[in-house]
């Protein structure tokens, strides 16, 4: 994380936010601040209001209550024109399909910044081919854009961001549609932009190994937020995600590491198997009152499991011991 001295103004200052849907309440109450060059991770389950509150940062929801301000700004006094040139955008679907290159999607990056009859320049067309390449998409800078795989128009639109050339970068699980090796470098690249990085992420090692900050959110509120150290922790992951989680530190990265069990008990016998082994139980304390013989016990087992008892087959009860198997 960059250094920022003490006092310094909060690049985005969000004081008790509220987004409401037809009286329902999305968002609730949320307050944060985000530095300068911090990189900060969304975290949290399946709509907990990761995708909203972002929209709300980059001014397509308004808030109904509570405020944003951007350098000390009210978010909704920029205008859009204003707005791209502070903050870029990528979101997990493009909301439109593009009928063009990849080089006239990287380029729209440049429109914030451009009059709009404004031809290239030899700069421009220099920094389409270095983002292009930034992004591993040099190959198929001519190529159609909605003929990508998801994973490269998810780069394309990075590259698109990155030509923007903004103070911050919001990304919507961008690692979403990618393998390993492009998550990784996704987040990298957008690390090494230097620039304030806001990303919802649902890979909570991602989350832990890239962002300075976590903010952790449940049913649209804040249930943490801090350092990956102070947020992740498997109690929070219990309470938020309710699955039980291991957090160590990974030897590689020294990062925190996280893995995940859905439960800490072993798994419960098949029903049968369970229901017999507690006829057992009961036949064998029925045994230390009665003492019945070897012969007795397996019979009075089968009866209370409703079969009929097999004499002279002794591998059933080996069976029925080691809950292998049920009768049918
Ligand atoms: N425009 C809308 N109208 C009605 N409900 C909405 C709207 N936008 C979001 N919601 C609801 O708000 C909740 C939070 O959604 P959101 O997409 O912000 O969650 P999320 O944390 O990003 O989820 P996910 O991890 O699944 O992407 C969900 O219950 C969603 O259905």
């Amino acid at each position: 994380m960059t250094y920022h001295a003490q006092n310094e103004l909060p690049m985005l200052q969000v004081a008790q936010l509220c987004w409401q849907v037809k009286q329902k309440c999305i968002l609730d109450n949320l307050s944060f601040t985000i530095q300068p060059g911090e990189f900060v991770g969304l975290i949290g389950p399946n709509g907990a209001g990761k995708s909203s509150l972002l929209r709300c940062l980059y001014g397509k929801h308004q808030a109904t209550s509570g405020s944003i301000q951007l350098n000390g700004q009210h978010i909704q006094d920029y205008s859009r024109r204003a707005l791209a040139q502070k903050i870029a955008v990528v979101l997990q679907e493009p909301s439109a399909s593009f009928e063009m290159s990849v080089m006239d999607v990287i380029r729209m990056g440049l429109t914030p910044n451009k009059s709009l009859l404004a031809f290239d320049t030899p700069e421009d067309r220099y920094a389409i081919q270095c983002a292009a390449e930034k992004v591993d998409l040099q190959h198929k800078i001519t190529q159609n854009f909605n003929s990508l795989s998801g994973g490269e128009k998810q780069r394309a639109l990075i590259a698109r961001a990155i030509i923007q050339s903004t103070d911050i970068l919001i990304m919507d699980e961008p690692t979403n549609h990618l393998d390993v090796r492009h998550q990784v470098e996704v987040l990298e690249l957008a690390r090494e932009l230097g620039i304030t990085v806001i990303v919802s992420i649902h890979d909570l090692n991602l989350a832990a190994a890239f962002c300075d900050r976590l903010i952790l959110l449940k049913d649209g509120q804040m249930i943490a937020q801090g350092s990956p150290e102070a947020v992740l922790t498997e109690q929070s992951l219990k309470q938020v995600f309710e699955v039980d989680a291991c957090v160590d530190v990974h030897p590689f990265n020294q990062k925190l590491r996280i893995t995940f069990a859905l439960r800490n008990t072993p798994l419960p016998l098949p029903k049968t198997c369970s229901t017999i082994e507690k006829q057992k139980s009961e036949s064998q304390s029925t045994q230390i009152e009665k003492q019945p013989n070897k012969q007795q016990q397996t019979t009075k087992t089968l009866q209370a499991a409703g079969k009929s008892p097999v004499i002279g087959k002794p591998q059933v009860m080996h069976k029925i011991k080691f809950g292998q198997v049920g009768f049918e």
